[in-house]
């Protein structure tokens, strides 16, 4: 989609839903960051627009960020604007890509940074004008590739395998944390509010 490289979770999936049915989600949304966090290949983010949220974290979960130059794309894990909290997992991530303090500013502030700012946290790795992307992650899909890939592949497993072993071993109470937090009055409420804002936007 032009002008979003991803709008994050399905606030929709979220709000006016059984237990059984967050349940069924959660799992889903941790099976797809175990698969892209874990994943042995290589991953590019060709960041193409804005990436709130679940997008930032499907962005960190790569090995390296290209994003559109265009300071209107912002990105950033803003779950506390949303009256919701990012999960540890969420935190692993980001503190593993911009380190600890720079992740307490941004999760507590809910910060979404334009990208320039994005830059300079490290949140991405490079600014492109817009119709770069695509060649400059082209590009650097290239030059990762030719790294030995077993060493490659050890070297990345090694830096990640204890933030995904940390989710694994807690994967049932964390969709349990989920499910009650989610299915407060208090969070749907918030959420509500929140959608009912970004509809008043237009
Ligand atoms: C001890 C601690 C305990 C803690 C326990 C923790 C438990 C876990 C808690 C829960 C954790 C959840 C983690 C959540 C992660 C998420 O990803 S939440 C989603 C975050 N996403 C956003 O905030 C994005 C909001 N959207 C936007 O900013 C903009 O829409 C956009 C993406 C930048 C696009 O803008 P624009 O092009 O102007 O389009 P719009 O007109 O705004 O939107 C078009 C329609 O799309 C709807 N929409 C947008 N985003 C979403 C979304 N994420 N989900 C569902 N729907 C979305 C928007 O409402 C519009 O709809 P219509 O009006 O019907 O057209």
């Amino acid at each position: 989609v032009s002008k979003i490289f991803s709008a994050g979770l399905d606030i929709t999936e979220m709000s006016g839903k059984s237990n059984e049915h967050y349940a069924a989600f959660w799992r889903a949304v941790q099976e797809m960051w175990l698969k892209l966090y874990g994943s042995n290949m290589v991953t590019i983010a060709a960041i193409n627009g804005s990436s709130p949220a679940g997008g930032c974290l499907m962005a960190l979960c790569c090995d390296y960020r290209i994003m559109a130059d265009n300071p209107k794309f912002a990105i950033g894990l803003n779950e506390t604007q949303l009256g919701i909290v990012a999960p540890f997992w969420f935190k692993d991530t980001m503190i593993n890509t911009i380190g600890n303090r720079a992740t307490e500013l941004s999760l507590q502030l809910g910060q979404m940074y334009p990208a320039p700012e994005a830059l300079k946290f490290g949140l991405v790795d490079k600014l492109v004008p817009e119709d770069k992307v695509q060649s400059a992650a082209a590009a650097a899909m290239s030059q990762w590739l030719s790294v030995p890939d077993h060493a490659r592949q050890l070297t990345k497993s090694m830096m990640r395998k204890p933030a995904i072993d940390r989710l694994v071993k807690q994967r049932e109470a964390d969709i349990n944390n989920f499910v009650s937090f989610i299915s407060k009055d208090s969070i749907q409420k918030s959420l509500q509010i929140y959608m009912d804002r970004l509809k008043q936007k237009k």
